[in-house]
């Protein structure tokens, strides 16, 4: 068994693209029955400030990844074309694509011509890696960048296992998504595919929207592929009849996002739900992050001998080379002011432009969309406050439009693939280097080119040593003159007062939850006191006392209870 540890990648600095092939492969690892051991033998947490975990052999058997691929192509030809990154040369052409196209690949014609109508050619890297061994039925774990067509990769060989099965009612396959925006386009993606398919429909279930109709409409259609989230699949299980009967026909389960669904937010709801699910199945887990701590509870959803697909090749990042990473470290006093410059100075140089600014939870998402938009930009807010119906109808318009600033919460982070976004700026502290990396994996999809802006206050620097291995570089903050500073102080000024309370709530719990933050009270006060002085307020708001006793943060001096 490899123990290797994970050296320190060099940092690479910025610039053009590297070219050309690279000396290692992205390999298949046959984890088998060695899970158990290469866990101790890793030592139980990677320590965030290593480099991400790389591919590796963890057993006996490592395969370049295009092994099973119909075609001309023999397999060193597709070896050496599977150790380049996506990006710098995956294909011809310096694309995010590989050289192998679909219909050199042992897929069903009425698959094909699904895929060509969705003008997909040639595959991606992960797609070419991972069809051959789903196809033959193993479990999979899969990572790969974001934006290179992971829901393809999982999709288009789940159709095939489907479409060999005789006509039913039940549910075969089962894909889990964290979040709404994420399962409808999956399902709009698994409905390209399966156009000539007249035999296999889709269905999604998510919250947020009528329990009954959804029951209604699964009766009078009930289909065999479906694509949820936890909760409102937990719902249905629960309370929609003939519906645990029907789960019992899933021949093939996805997580998608599956580092995400298996975290503690989410196990307890995939656990259950796994447990209604046949043991004889297959199961595949795709993923632009794969933490170690994934790797090692994989077993809650996979059988023991799953493959372990990585095409993020050792010694490079897991984010995107094109994309020009930036963070810049300010006093949240001026984060208004920097926002807002950065913000115009982007839409004045790019007439295109279409910019994603993440914020820590929704109410204070909410907050700077309203500010955002007195000075007059072109904002659209969504965040998990916002009704289902608004929530779906801001994602379809930004997914069509160009000139618009999308002000989002984590609702956008992970999968959502709106096309052409030219810059993710976000703002104070990612929840973890995870989301980091997803929420920045929005722009620079398809090999596009991409900027990111990290903005944080001094007291979040912390933050930077989880993510010392991606090219990530200090950018000056741009200076803020008296004139600007007096419009957004203006700005400020006119957003309601309930936004301000509840985005004074909201931060003082976001960063309560933050360990290296919330050990100490006092500071904790401190600095939310700060988060009040930029919102403009000269005494920060009372918090009811029962919000304050769930938050753990009754009688901590400095804080206000109403
Ligand atoms: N073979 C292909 N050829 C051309 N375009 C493709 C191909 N496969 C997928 N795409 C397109 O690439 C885009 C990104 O795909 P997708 O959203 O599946 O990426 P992802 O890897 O799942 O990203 P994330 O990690 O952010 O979830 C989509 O617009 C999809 O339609």
């Amino acid at each position: 068994m490899s123990t290797s540890t994970n050296p320190k990648p060099k940092r690479r600095r910025r610039g053009p693209p590297k070219h050309g092939p690279t000396p290692t492969s992205p390999m298949v690892a046959t984890v088998g029955a060695m899970v158990g051991h290469e866990v101790g033998g890793e030592g139980a947490r990677r320590d965030a400030r290593q480099a991400p975990p790389l591919a590796r052999v963890v057993g006996t058997t490592a395969r370049g990844i295009s092994a099973g691929v119909e075609g001309a192509r023999g397999a060193e030809g597709s070896a050496s074309n599977a150790g380049r990154s996506a990006h710098d040369a995956g294909g011809v052409d310096g694309s995010y694509l590989t050289e192998t196209r679909f219909d050199q690949c042992a897929i069903s014609p009425l698959s094909l011509k699904g895929v060509k109508d969705a003008g997909y050619e040639r595959m991606t890297q992960v797609q070419e890696a991972t069809l051959p061994i789903i196809l033959q039925g193993k479990d999979v774990l899969a990572k790969a960048k974001t934006g290179t067509g992971k829901t393809v990769g999982f999709l288009l060989p789940a159709i095939e296992v489907l479409s060999a099965l005789p006509r039913s009612t039940s549910i075969n396959l089962l894909v889990m998504c964290p979040t709404r925006e994420l399962a409808n386009q999956v399902a709009a993606e698994a409905k390209k595919l399966l156009k000539y398919h007249r035999s296999l429909g889709v269905q999604v279930v998510i919250g947020g929207t009528k329990l009954p109709q959804e029951q209604r409409s699964m009766q009078a259609n009930p289909c065999q592929i479906l694509v949820a989230t936890p909760g409102r699949l937990k719902d249905h299980l629960e309370n929609t009849p003939g519906f645990s009967t029907r789960i019992k026909g899933v021949k093939v389960l996805v997580l998608d996002e599956a580092d995400r669904l298996l975290d503690m937010g989410f196990r307890r709801d995939i656990e259950k739900i796994i447990a209604f699910i046949p043991k004889e199945r297959q199961t595949l887990l795709f993923s632009a992050t794969v933490p170690e701590e994934v790797r090692q509870i994989s077993h809650v959803a996979m059988r023991k001998n799953y493959e372990f697909i990585n095409t993020v090749q050792e010694g490079d990042e897991e984010t995107h080379s094109q994309v020009n990473q930036t963070y810049m470290i300010a006093p949240l006093d001026m984060h208004f002011s920097i926002l807002y410059n950065v913000l115009k100075k982007h839409v004045a140089e790019d007439a295109e432009y279409k910019v994603i600014v993440f914020c820590t939870t929704a109410m204070v998402t909410k907050l700077v969309a309203e500010v955002l938009s007195q000075l007059k930009l072109n904002i659209r807010e969504i965040h998990s406050r916002k009704s289902q119906s608004a929530r779906t109808k801001v994602s379809d318009e930004f997914r069509k439009s160009k000139g618009l600033i999308l002000v989002s919460s984590d609702v956008s982070a992970r999968g959502v693939d709106y096309p052409d976004v030219t810059l993710v700026i976000q703002v104070g502290l990612p929840a973890d280097r995870e989301q980091y990396i997803h929420r920045l994996g929005r722009t620079g999809r398809k090999g596009k080119e991409g900027q990111g802006i990290l903005l944080l206050a001094p007291w979040e620097m912390h933050f930077l040593s989880t993510v010392n291995d991606l090219s990530l570089s200090e950018a000056a903050a741009p200076s803020v003159d008296s004139s600007i500073q007096a419009v957004v102080n203006d700005a400020v000024r006119r957003v309601e007062m309930k936004s301000k309370e509840s985005a004074y709530q909201a931060w003082l719990g976001y960063y309560n939850s933050n360990k290296a933050i919330s050990r100490d009270k006092a500071r904790l006060v401190r600095l939310a006191e700060e988060f009040s002085q930029s919102m403009g307020l000269a005494v920060p708001p009372a918090i009811p006392k029962l919000i304050l006793r769930k938050m753990g943060l009754s009688n901590v001096p400095g804080l206000r209870s109403a």
